[in-house]
């Protein structure tokens, strides 16, 4: 298998571009189901999970076409055509491999009237349930019924009602499982409590480009009113607010100097927000964002939050960076309950982390030393190898298909600002 190895103590300086959005990613391709015409997606990011996330709407009939794959581009241009759907159930074999998976039961039975999708599990940060997901398609007037792992849904008469849900916990993907399967109902339906991710965002805004009528984009109420059908569209993948927030982490972390091209700054306020506190230059320019780090990093206090607060995706990446602050910095994650395995994997390169219950203090340390680390899920990941680019010495990230599925080029794009990075392969 290969691994990533690091030698660190470069400073990092230049210009990195920011990728589509992963998540957002994910969230746009399942709209392909609820048309028969195409649907052109621009500036897809090369990672593993949207490929497969292409090999599941071919699972259910649809033709994926994909330009762009010269090894210089970043964006690439994914055509889907769903003119007929040969399957409405996502097999376990798909699902359990890439949870975003259960974001076809919404389109599914908006499109068909039914979907037998396979219940996601656990997965190393956490339970993750999708109960919120079946009651908000309950409200809008599925029937669902759990049997053999799997989730069955049908809409009565082949055509969702629509109705009214309250959220009692901000969901994001819950909202966006909803807002699908809300675009073609015959009725009006309202989310309350809706996730506002600026991946919500720019969901909405692919559906109303498809034709769909959704009032209140970007708020916590979302009005839908249903639509007969929705047409094909040409849209662009947003950009990738956790990967530019990685990178400014490198850059913090080195004392650098990056330029994350592309990144919006509109969409990272709460990353902005937390560099700056701790003592970081960030300057929003034209069409990117430039963070500069030249003096010690300060110890600050984070709490992940739903959208606009600091999100849960950014947390194993500021502490590897408040590793090197000076001072004890405090985290606590909120959203899931088990996204610390990152803080052993850091304390063998010689990290002062202490977790007790959601919170971890973190005291920064004057050296970090490279050391073979095991990646455990994607930011994690990410958090090693912010770590290993400030370590003494040679670092060695083992499992890191974890970091394929979030994180187009990697270690290209750290290269390319000056980090002394390869894949290796174990031959
Ligand atoms: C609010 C939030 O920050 N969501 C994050 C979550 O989205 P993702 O969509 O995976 O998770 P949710 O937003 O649905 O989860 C938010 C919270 O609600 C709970 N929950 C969720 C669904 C459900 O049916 N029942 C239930 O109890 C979850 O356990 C969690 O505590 O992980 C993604 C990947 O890391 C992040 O990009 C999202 O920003
Ligand atoms: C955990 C993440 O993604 P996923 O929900 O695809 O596992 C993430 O993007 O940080």
């Amino acid at each position: 298998m290969d691994r990533i190895l690091i030698r660190g103590g470069k400073r990092l300086s230049g210009k990195i571009a920011i990728s589509g959005a992963k998540n957002a990613a994910l969230t746009l391709m399942p709209c392909a189901l609820l048309t028969d015409e195409p649907l052109t997606l621009r500036n897809l990011p090369r990672l593993a999970d949207a490929d497969g996330f292409g090999h599941l709407l071919n699972e259910l009939g649809a033709s994926t076409a994909i330009e762009g794959t010269r090894p210089a581009e970043f964006g690439r241009v994914l055509t889907v055509r769903a003119t007929g759907l040969t399957s409405t159930v996502a097999p376990y074999d798909i699902v359990r491999k890439m949870r975003a998976s259960i974001l076809v039961l919404g389109p599914l039975l908006a499109r068909a009237g039914e979907a037998t999708v396979s219940l996601p599990g656990g997965c190393a940060i956490g339970n993750r349930p999708i109960d919120l997901h079946l009651k908000a398609l309950e409200a809008l007037g599925a029937e669902i019924e759990l049997a053999a792992g799997y989730v069955k849904a049908t809409a009565p008469g082949g055509r969702l009602p629509g109705g009214r849900y309250r959220f009692p916990v901000v969901s994001v993907g819950a909202t966006e499982n909803a807002l699908m399967a809300a675009a073609t109902a015959k009725g009006t339906s309202v989310l309350e409590n809706a996730a506002r991710e600026p991946e919500i965002v720019d969901l909405c805004n692919l559906l109303v480009a498809m034709g769909a009528s959704i009032d209140g984009i970007g708020s916590e109420t979302l009005t839908i009113e249903g639509r007969e059908r929705l047409h094909g569209a040409t849209y662009s993948v947003m950009p990738d607010r956790i990967e530019a927030g990685s990178y400014a982490c490198a850059a913090a972390i080195t004392g650098g100097d990056i330029e994350l091209s592309g990144a919006c700054a509109a969409d990272m306020r709460a990353t902005l927000d937390a560099l700056i506190e701790a003592g970081v230059t960030v300057e929003e320019k034209k069409g990117g964002i430039r963070v500069a780090a030249d003096g010690p990093l300060k110890p600050i206090t984070l709490s992940t939050a739903p959208y606009p607060g600091f999100a849960t995706d950014m947390q194993a990446q500021f502490m590897a960076m408040l590793c090197k602050a000076e001072g004890a910095s405090v985290l606590t994650e909120t959203i899931f309950e088990n996204r610390y395995m990152h803080v052993p994997e850091l304390a063998r390169m010689g990290a002062d982390i202490q977790v007790s219950g959601r919170s971890a203090i973190v005291r920064g340390v004057d050296r970090l030393i490279g050391a073979p680390v095991m990646a455990t899920d994607l930011r994690a990941s990410m958090s090693l190898i912010l770590a290993g680019l400030v370590a003494e010495g040679e670092t060695q990230v083992s499992r890191i298909y974890h970091l394929d599925r979030g994180y187009e080029r990697l270690e290209e794009k750290l290269q390319g600002v000056g980090a002394d990075i390869e894949r290796v392969g174990d031959g």
